[in-house]
């Protein structure tokens, strides 16, 4: 299973991170965000980290312009679209990055919103389901009815995202069966500043889901 860490800001936390087993981390490009990080700071984690991990952008309703110029410029493996983005959008920035991992999150609000699933799932590599906030795009801390998504099988790979924790993950993964998770509050001090302990704990905790 894919472990993403979103919201990393510092190097010697990425590095961290990384060594407990994390398969991605992600850097939150959207300049509303508390945890927004510019490309000289992406970099800086980047250059710390094994080759082997994929590292992450997250746009929110930004031009491809912005999108390229950001993953050429900080070595980004991938790039997560957070906001409004349309099928078509997500076919444009394919063909300006087809060697480039696409990931398209669906915030969730009721069974309307993962009907919308198949239609990303043609263009874009992997799908990321998260919580729905009236005010916030991401990183709320709040969870989704996973109830809602027993029977969610897309057509691509998906990522589980929105409230987890260390303390809530097993039973997260007791009824859905994503092929990823995603944290990002449930691992911090405060916003963008990782707590590694919490990280430790959920690594312990993923240990204990393979066994
Ligand atoms: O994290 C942010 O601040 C953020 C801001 C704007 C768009 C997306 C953002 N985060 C995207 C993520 O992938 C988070 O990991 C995801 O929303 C889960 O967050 P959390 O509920 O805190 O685990």
């Amino acid at each position: 299973m894919r472990i993403k860490i979103c919201g990393i800001t510092q190097p010697q936390q990425g590095k961290a991170i990384a060594s407990f087993g994390a398969t991605a981390l992600g850097f939150i490009c959207v300049p509303t965000s508390p945890r927004y990080v510019k490309i000289p700071q992406i970099l800086a984690v980047v250059e710390k980290l094994p080759e082997k991990i994929d590292t992450i952008g997250v746009f929110a309703n930004t031009s491809i312009e912005e999108i390229v110029q950001t993953v050429v410029d900080s070595q980004l493996t991938g790039v997560q679209l957070h906001g409004d983005e349309s099928p078509d959008f997500c076919q444009l920035l394919r063909q300006s990055l087809p060697k480039v991992e696409l990931l398209k999150a669906l915030r969730i609000r009721s069974g309307q919103d993962i009907n919308k699933a198949e239609a990303y799932s043609v263009c874009v590599d992997t799908l990321l389901l998260d919580a729905y906030h009236p005010q916030q795009l991401g990183g709320t801390g709040k969870t989704l009815d996973w109830n809602m998504l027993e029977q969610f099988k897309p057509s691509s790979p998906w990522f589980l995202a929105g409230g987890l924790t260390p303390d809530n993950i097993l039973e997260a993964l007791s009824q859905v069966n994503p092929s990823g998770i995603d944290l990002s509050s449930g691992v911090e001090r405060s916003p963008g500043d990782k707590d590694l302990d919490k990280v430790a704990r959920l690594f312990e905790k993923l240990v204990q889901h393979r066994s």
